[in-house]
């Protein structure tokens, strides 16, 4: 890989990372298996391993410091931890100042206005919120952009989310954290279900693999009849519930153990973690 010295100008096509954790592999991933060119990728990660796994999978160029991955590129995406973001952006102050990228941050939490400051004001962000399906191309992203991103600065980043699933802009930062709540994390919940369904299907009997085909394919069927039905989810779920039927005995149980009241709170939760990861990070 070429020293950062002999990068000159910031190539708009070129995108860095900053982190080669979870949220990165499945945002490089799904650029580089849609044909974004790896060479056009840079990407910086203390763990070798990680460095060496982001080389390895998808050809990309790799770094352990940042200032040596974000040379040449007018993009920036950063993808660490809220908890280490404000010191990965002191390092990287001086070069946003001379450079002007385009930062694009995926932390949760952490707000638009404090990353401009962090990285010495006057900088152009869009704050999104990726989720882990990007790695397939099905992810979806919210996006905010504070006043200094113009038309080319939403173009890219939506060029950059675009490539990996839905993208939905909103106008009002606050709303950052319960699409963070919903979406960014609500994979996650997903998952959660199919483990206590795989679960309860052992314990009715099912051997663990036809558990495991008949949960992950109801899911996977579930979800394409939302995405591709025009009926609405409260109507899908009217179709299977014969009345007196075994579905509805499944759903009296679920309404009686308070599951629509458990999802907001679970979801009211996220939404509040989010707002306390930036107090706590500042
Ligand atoms: N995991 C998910 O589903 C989602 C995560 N996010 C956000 O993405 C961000 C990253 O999350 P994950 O990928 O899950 O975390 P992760 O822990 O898997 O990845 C973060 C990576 O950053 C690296 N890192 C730490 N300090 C660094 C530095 N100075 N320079 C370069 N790299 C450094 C770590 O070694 C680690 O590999 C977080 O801010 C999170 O809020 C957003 C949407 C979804
Ligand atoms: O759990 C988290 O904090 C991150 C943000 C959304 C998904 N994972």
């Amino acid at each position: 890989m070429p020293p950062s010295s002999e990068i000159q100008a910031s190539n708009p096509e070129t995108i860095a990372f900053i982190g080669a954790g979870n949220m990165a592999r499945s945002l490089v991933g799904g650029l580089v298996a849609r044909d974004k060119p790896a060479a056009a990728i840079r990407v910086a990660e203390p763990v070798a391993e990680l460095r060496d796994a982001m080389q390895r999978d998808f050809g990309v160029a790799v770094f352990v410091e940042g200032a040596d991955a974000v040379a040449g590129a007018a993009t920036w995406v950063l993808a660490v931890k809220p908890q280490v973001l404000r010191s990965v952006c002191a390092a990287l102050a001086p070069l946003a100042q001379a450079s002007q990228p385009l930062v694009v941050s995926v932390a949760a939490g952490i707000t638009a206005a404090q990353l401009e400051r962090w990285l010495g004001g006057d900088v152009a962000v869009v704050r999104c919120m990726p989720n882990t399906p990007a790695l397939l191309g099905a992810g979806v992203t919210g996006l905010y952009a504070n006043p200094r991103v113009g038309a080319d600065g939403r173009r890219r980043a939506q060029a950059l989310l675009a490539a990996v699933g839905a993208t939905v802009w909103l106008d009002d930062e606050a709303r950052m954290d319960a699409v963070t709540a919903v979406s960014g994390s609500g994979p996650a919940y997903v998952f959660l279900l199919a483990e206590a369904m795989q679960a309860a299907a052992i314990a009715e009997g099912l051997p663990a693999e036809a558990a495991r085909t008949l949960v992950l394919q109801t899911i996977l069927g579930a979800a394409r009849m939302l995405t591709e039905d025009d009926a609405d989810a409260g109507e899908l779920r009217r179709r299977v519930t014969s009345p007196g039927g075994t579905t509805q005995a499944a759903i009296e149980a679920f309404e009686a153990g308070g599951l629509r009241e458990l999802v907001a709170d679970a979801i009211a939760a996220a939404t509040l973690r989010g707002r306390q990861l930036s107090a706590a990070n500042d």
